[in-house]
């Protein structure tokens, strides 16, 4: 029996999935580790703990499935995105922290060349915005901020790479700086209509070029896992960020095919095929996935509060104990009247994009307690889902007319899923197998190891655990909607 092996490196924890030869999940290990913020809207990850974490997971797996690593066929990452290391290539240690998707302490830098006018540049090159969210400001912050890592930087000694590129390179021993196009393309660095680096966006930032990794298919040899890790060389056979590995892992591989992901946030992306998009919405073009060479776009909507709403419930509010007991306290919510709840707790993604608004409730009376709070909560979710639709919908006309494919930790939910649906009005399908990250990933180095079948017959064992249809009247969904937009404006305008 041969095995693939899965490394799913997220925000808040690492994990690893063994999956046998029919893509059946036969263990997984996960750790967690610590967020560091060191000023108001910085996050850091400390690169060696991505690391350590990554190891220590990969062992646990192989245990507790109780194979050695000489029967794994290979190994797939996926990774959180855009995060930032910078590490010098003599010593193999990180100049800095890896900074964070999230940290926002570039956003004054953004807010300067958008005021020179470079945003169109960016976006015509990149697909994306100048946002903090990309890797680009955050490798410029690092060379203008840490001692001598410019002078380190320009004479050839630093490399930087999103935390894909620094474990390949940490597994390789040192011998292997790479990527794939899906993380190439959330770095503010990548020209994703000529798939190379761009010259003039690494002029824009001042980066330069020699810190870049070599950009590979998602599915390619990106090098072999060094004997002294785990006993035995394994090849690494599959790369892609996290969002397009659930992309891939949702089998959404023809234009029109949209899945969302409800974790901490929520990312919705959108097969668009072989053409980029271009957004007049302010989504993301971006790379769905590239394979023998052939680049698949997709359209990406980014919500950063989905899941987290619930953990504030939880952790702020302290109104359940449980994140599924959100569903129950829901279901008693007053009917007389609706609370509406934007959770700009870190500002607002797509399509708004506002770094600066933040969190409000609209609709209080005496009679509002944690069961309102509850299903207005679950309610955001929703609605913001339907902002990121409309914004598709509204760029690409063949969108939506296949059901949106959901996974993700707040998936769970069936009454959050069945909202879903009242207020997008079109099904929503929840697939059987939840994992789907670890599988896209899986899927990529075992096709590419002769042991998963190919893009089709892979697409044939999706199967769907639940459909949920709307089963909400168009006047109240209207007027459900109309309280969300109003409440946004509202919001933006405090
Ligand atoms: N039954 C549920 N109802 C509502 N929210 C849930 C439920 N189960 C999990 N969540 C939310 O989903 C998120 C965890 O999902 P996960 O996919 O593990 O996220 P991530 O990969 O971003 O850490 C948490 O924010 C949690 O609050
Ligand atoms: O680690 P996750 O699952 O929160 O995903 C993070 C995204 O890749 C950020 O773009």
């Amino acid at each position: 029996m041969r095995f693939i092996l899965a490394i799913d490196q997220g925000t808040t924890s690492s994990r690893a999935i063994v999956f046998d030869e029919v893509m059946k999940v036969v263990a997984t290990a996960q750790e967690e580790f610590d967020q560091h913020f060191p000023a108001s809207g910085w996050v850091e990850h400390d690169c060696h703990d991505l690391w350590t974490t990554v190891v220590s997971t990969c062992r646990a797996a192989m245990k507790d499935a109780g194979i050695d690593a000489g029967d794994i066929a290979g190994i797939g990452i996926t990774n959180q995105r855009e995060t930032t290391v910078v590490w010098d290539k003599n010593t193999g240690e990180p100049v800095y922290n890896a900074i964070v998707w999230q940290d926002r302490r570039t956003s004054e830098f953004c807010s300067g060349l958008k005021e020179q006018g470079h945003e169109k540049v960016a976006t015509q090159r990149t697909g994306l915005l100048l946002d903090p969210y990309f890797s680009g400001t955050k490798v410029a912050w690092v060379l203008n901020n840490v001692d001598g890592a410019r002078a380190r930087a320009e004479a050839g000694d630093l490399l930087f790479g999103t935390v894909d590129s620094w474990l390949v390179w940490n597994l390789t021993g040192g011998q292997n700086h790479v990527t794939d196009a899906t993380n190439a393309a959330r770095t503010l660095l990548y020209d994703i209509r000529k798939n190379r680096w761009s010259q003039t966006m690494c002029d824009m930032l001042d980066i330069p070029m020699s810190m870049l990794p070599e950009v590979k298919d998602c599915a390619s040899d990106f090098g072999m896992v060094k004997e002294d890790l785990f006993g035995a060389e394994i090849p690494i056979l599959g790369i892609a960020g996290d969002q397009q590995a659930a992309t891939i892992g949702q089998a959404c591989f023809k234009p029109g095919m949209m899945k969302s992901t409800y974790g901490t946030g929520c990312f919705a992306l959108l097969n668009t095929g072989d053409e980029p998009v271009t957004s007049n919405n302010r989504l993301l073009t971006t790379i769905a996935y590239r394979l023998d060479g052939k680049t698949t776009y997709a359209l990406e909507g980014s919500i950063f509060i989905a899941g987290a709403v619930v953990q504030w419930l939880r952790d702020g509010l302290q109104i359940i104990e449980n994140a599924k007991d959100t569903q129950a306290l829901a279901e008693t919510a007053d009917t007389g009247h609706d609370v509406v709840l934007v959770p700009a707790f870190t500002g607002l993604g797509a399509p708004y994009w506002n770094a600066e608004c933040r969190g409000a409730a609209f609709g209080l009376t005496r009679n509002s307690g944690p069961a309102e709070f509850a299903k207005a909560a679950l309610e955001s979710v929703g609605y913001q889902t339907r902002d990121l639709l409309e914004a598709m919908h509204a760029d690409w006309s063949s969108s939506g007319e296949t059901a949106l494919r959901v996974d993700g930790g707040m998936s769970a939910s069936d009454w959050t899923m069945q909202f879903l649906s009242d207020i997008i009005d079109a099904p929503v399908d929840r697939p059987h197998v939840l994992e789907t990250t670890a599988m896209g990933a899986a899927w990529l180095a075992g096709q590419r190891a002769g042991l998963y079948p190919d893009m089709e017959g892979f697409a044939e064992t999706w199967s769907v655990e639940k459909t949920f249809t709307s089963d909400m009247s168009a006047e109240v969904r209207d007027a459900k909607y109309a309280a969300w937009k109003r409440a946004v404006a509202a919001a933006q305008a405090f």
